[in-house]
């Protein structure tokens, strides 16, 4: 069973090269995959097809076994996505009832006050996001979609600029979905987080999959993910 399948997914902006074209990858349940690509390669392009916030001009994507604009598909899946924007008037409990609130779910205060602690926000969940560092938006960013826990947590690039500490616990939080079952696409450029995290990798360039396999395998075959990425760069192969 896969949490996240998609096959032949093509996507153009006007008459431009296509930003996406015919990409095909799964999410298998229960694993983390992580995403990688140069800039422009396409991967906001494939989060905002798959979170149907752009139509699939072809191709298919399913969540969970149903297509991904069905409203049982988009309960299934939470969307952290690269900027640190957040509702500058609301509090952080705010915010988490209100994602929560999506989804159908209440917001469990010893909980959340708990993760606020732990990612080093005690004594921060009622004060406005407004005085909220970057981090610490970031952060909330993270630990609210850790309260809901959705099948599938897309995460693009939210990991930046978050310390080393909140890192390593984001880290243990993220492995923790997995041992429940749960999925999780992680897109980064941060290539010891995903030798570390993710089960298998899918490399991205100029729209299309270059490789897709098992970190393990990715890592034996080329010695590193940064030496195999880097490596295909520099090749005559683009
Ligand atoms: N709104 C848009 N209008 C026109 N072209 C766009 C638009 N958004 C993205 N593109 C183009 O589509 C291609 C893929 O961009 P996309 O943002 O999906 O890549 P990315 O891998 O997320 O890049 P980055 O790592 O820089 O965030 C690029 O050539 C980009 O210029």
């Amino acid at each position: 069973m896969n949490d996240l399948e998609i096959t032949g997914l093509t996507h153009s902006y006007g008459r431009d090269a296509r930003a996406l074209d015919g990409v095909g990858f799964a999410v298998p349940r229960g694993s983390i995959v992580g995403l990688l690509g140069p800039n422009g390669s396409g991967k906001s392009t494939l989060i905002k097809n798959v979170f149907d916030l752009l139509r699939p001009q072809a191709g298919t994507i399913t969540i969970d076994g149903s297509p991904h604009a069905a409203p049982d598909a988009k309960r299934k899946a939470v969307y952290l996505s690269s900027n640190d924007y957040l509702p500058e008037f609301l509090t952080a409990a705010e915010y988490a009832a209100m994602i929560a609130r999506f989804y159908g779910l209440e917001v469990d205060r010893e909980e959340a006050l708990e993760l606020f602690s732990r990612f080093g926000m005690d004594g921060r969940y009622d004060d406005l996001v407004e005085d909220y560092s970057h981090g610490m938006r970031k952060k909330t960013q993270l630990m609210v979609a850790l309260m809901v826990r959705r099948r599938l947590t897309v995460i693009d690039e939210t990991l930046n600029g978050v310390d080393l500490e909140a890192l390593h616990l984001a880290e243990k939080e993220l492995a923790g979905l997995r041992d429940e079952g749960l999925s999780v696409l992680l897109c980064t450029h941060d290539f010891p987080v995903l030798e570390r995290l993710a089960d298998e990798v899918v490399f991205l360039d100029r729209g299309r999959v270059v490789y897709n396999a098992p970190t393990a395998d990715l890592v034996a075959e080329h010695g590193s993910l940064e030496r195999m990425v880097y490596g295909y760069l520099e090749s005559g192969e683009r």
